[in-house]
């Protein structure tokens, strides 16, 4: 089983979540990235203190999300609902490795995200149908008006979908100090546990 976390940055939240992976799960490949990550930044120092005090060393060099390890990955694990969501944008064939970390070890509102998932491609669908068909009829702040009304049921639905989701995000720890990492670091470890029963039951 390979498992990909993802956070934003990659040096705080997806690799404490890594890092509880490898020392609770050595038999899962576990590795993490961020959306907006720069290459090769070390783990946050309050992070790395945060898993020292679990006797929990780790070597993390941070890396950007990309194609070939989204591919590679048999469960993408987000640490938010919008990392989620800029995943199912950004790299829609992936889309059903995609959950929260709370979201797949919880699994509540998984009818709601089968709707969004659904709604999300048909907007996307829509969208990119009516501005092939019209880009050439009409100027582009015609188009833009024309294309607002034209997805603004869609938007609605959307939106309406959106509000009904759990919370589903690991809070973000960027900018806090140890007790905020340390807070992180439990919440996660909570989660990585339940993670675990749910992985060996299989
Ligand atoms: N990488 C961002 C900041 C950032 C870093 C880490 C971070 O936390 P995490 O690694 O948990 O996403 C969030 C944001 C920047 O360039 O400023």
């Amino acid at each position: 089983m390979k498992i990909l976390f993802v956070c934003t940055g990659n040096t705080c939240r997806s690799p404490m979540a890594e890092a509880l992976v490898r020392d609770k799960m050595p038999e899962v490949e576990v590795q993490s990235a961020g959306i907006f990550a720069g290459k090769n930044q070390r783990i946050n120092q309050f992070a790395m203190d945060a898993l020292q005090k679990k006797n929990i060393t780790m070597n993390h060099l941070s890396q950007p999300v990309t194609h070939k390890e989204l591919h590679a990955a048999d469960l993408i694990l987000t640490m938010t609902t919008q990392h989620k969501q800029s995943l199912i944008m950004e790299y829609p064939n992936f889309q059903d490795k995609y959950f929260t970390l709370k979201e797949y070890v919880s699994e509540t509102d998984k009818k709601i995200w089968d709707e969004l998932k659904q709604a999300y491609s048909n907007f996307e669908e829509k969208r990119s149908i009516f501005i092939q068909e019209n880009q050439h009829k009409v100027d582009n702040t015609k188009l833009d008006q024309q294309l607002v009304e034209h997805l603004r049921d869609d938007v609605k639905y959307i939106q309406e979908l959106e509000a009904n989701l759990i919370n589903y995000d690991i809070s973000d720890p960027f900018g806090g100090d140890l007790t905020t990492y340390r807070e992180t670091l439990t919440e996660l470890d909570k989660y990585i546990d339940l993670l675990q029963k749910k992985i060996d039951q299989y």
